[in-house]
């Protein structure tokens, strides 16, 4: 028997990569809609009654819609908005986070996938903050770069018609979307200073965290925090920690497209203790699509 799999906002960027990873899976059926019909509450309902899993791919006003729509139903839901991100009826899809987190996507009816931003700068900070080298309440700092594909359809649109930039930042008021995310499952009490970039690049980010070593308790070590990464992430398919030993003073955020993976660098200055954090991920990949597929993976137990 496979699994009946319907793609609510199919043909939009997070949408349209979902389904390229699902199409040739003989475990799978997509379960399809009209396109004409993609904004029709009727026939989404339908193809929600008809599916054992719906991947929601929609602004979240959208998203919040067809769960309401699809709330009397059997189907099992992943959102890839931030509409559910922090609400705790709603498994959080960071299975890396814990062996516990994992379990509880396993059996979710609702698993929230995770921003991409939020995942790169989860995935650095959880482990430390949860062993105590990081205070929760410390004063910390998160830089990132993306690719255009991130802003979605209208974002790409702009650089696809050579309106915008070569690169921007942006969210410089402190208020960006992935901040609440961060803060719940990286384990923060503080608001972090989160400056988000694009460049004129499709695909591709790396999310950086500069530490002074010096600032936090302890005598903290450059040795010691890659040593903790290291750990926490031994087992994990698709998180892996680069040698310590590799010291190269330039990252390519487009470095793990196409993949499913995120890259995890420690890098800086031993001796003085200022280091940068470094997460390298496709931002359609481990930061949409690829976590989608990955969580439904773990849902159905592929
Ligand atoms: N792009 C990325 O890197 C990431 C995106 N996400 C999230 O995934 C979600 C989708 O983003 P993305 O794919 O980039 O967005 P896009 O703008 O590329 O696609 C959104 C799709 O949803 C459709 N849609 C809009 N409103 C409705 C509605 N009421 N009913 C049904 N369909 C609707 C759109 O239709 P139409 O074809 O008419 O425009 C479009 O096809 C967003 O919540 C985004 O935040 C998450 C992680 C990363
Ligand atoms: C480049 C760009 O605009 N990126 C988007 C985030 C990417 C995304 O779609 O975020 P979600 O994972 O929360 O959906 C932004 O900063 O709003």
């Amino acid at each position: 028997m496979t699994t009946k799999v319907f793609i609510d906002g199919e043909a939009g960027t997070t949408g349209l990569q979902i389904r390229d990873r699902l199409i040739r899976r003989d475990d799978i059926t997509l379960v399809q809609i009209d396109p004409d019909l993609r904004k029709d509450a009727e026939a989404r309902k339908a193809a929600f009654a008809e599916a054992d899993v719906a991947i929601l791919c929609l602004p979240d006003a959208a998203a919040k819609e067809a769960v309401e729509l699809s709330k009397d139903l059997d189907v099992r839901i992943i959102d890839a908005s931030t509409a559910h991100r922090v609400n705790p009826d709603w498994a959080y899809g960071l299975p890396e986070l814990s062996a516990a987190q994992e379990a509880q996507i396993k059996s979710a009816r609702y698993v929230a996938n995770c921003g991409c931003y939020a995942t790169g700068a989860i995935v650095l900070l959880a482990p430390l903050v949860r062993a105590g080298l990081i205070p929760a309440d410390a004063a910390i700092s998160v830089n990132a770069i993306s690719g255009y594909t991130g802003g979605g359809k209208g974002l790409i649109a702009e650089y696809e018609s050579g309106e915008a930039p070569d690169a921007f930042l942006y969210a410089t008021g402190m208020a960006h979307k992935h901040l609440p995310e961060m803060m719940k499952f990286a384990g923060l009490t503080a608001k972090p200073i989160f400056v988000p970039s694009v460049g004129n690049f499709a695909q591709g980010m790396a999310v950086s965290i500069p530490l002074h070593l010096s600032q936090l308790p302890g005598d903290l070590t450059m040795a010691q925090v890659h040593a903790a990464l290291a750990e926490a992430y031994a087992g994990a398919a698709h998180v892996k920690v680069a040698d310590l030993a590799d010291q190269d003073s330039r990252i390519d955020p487009t470095a793990l497209n196409g993949t499913n993976d995120l890259m995890v660098h420690v890098r800086g200055d031993a001796e003085d203790g200022r280091i940068v954090l470094v997460a390298v991920l496709d931002n359609l990949g481990k930061g949409a699509s690829g976590a989608a597929v990955q969580n439904l993976d773990l849902m159905i137990d592929a």
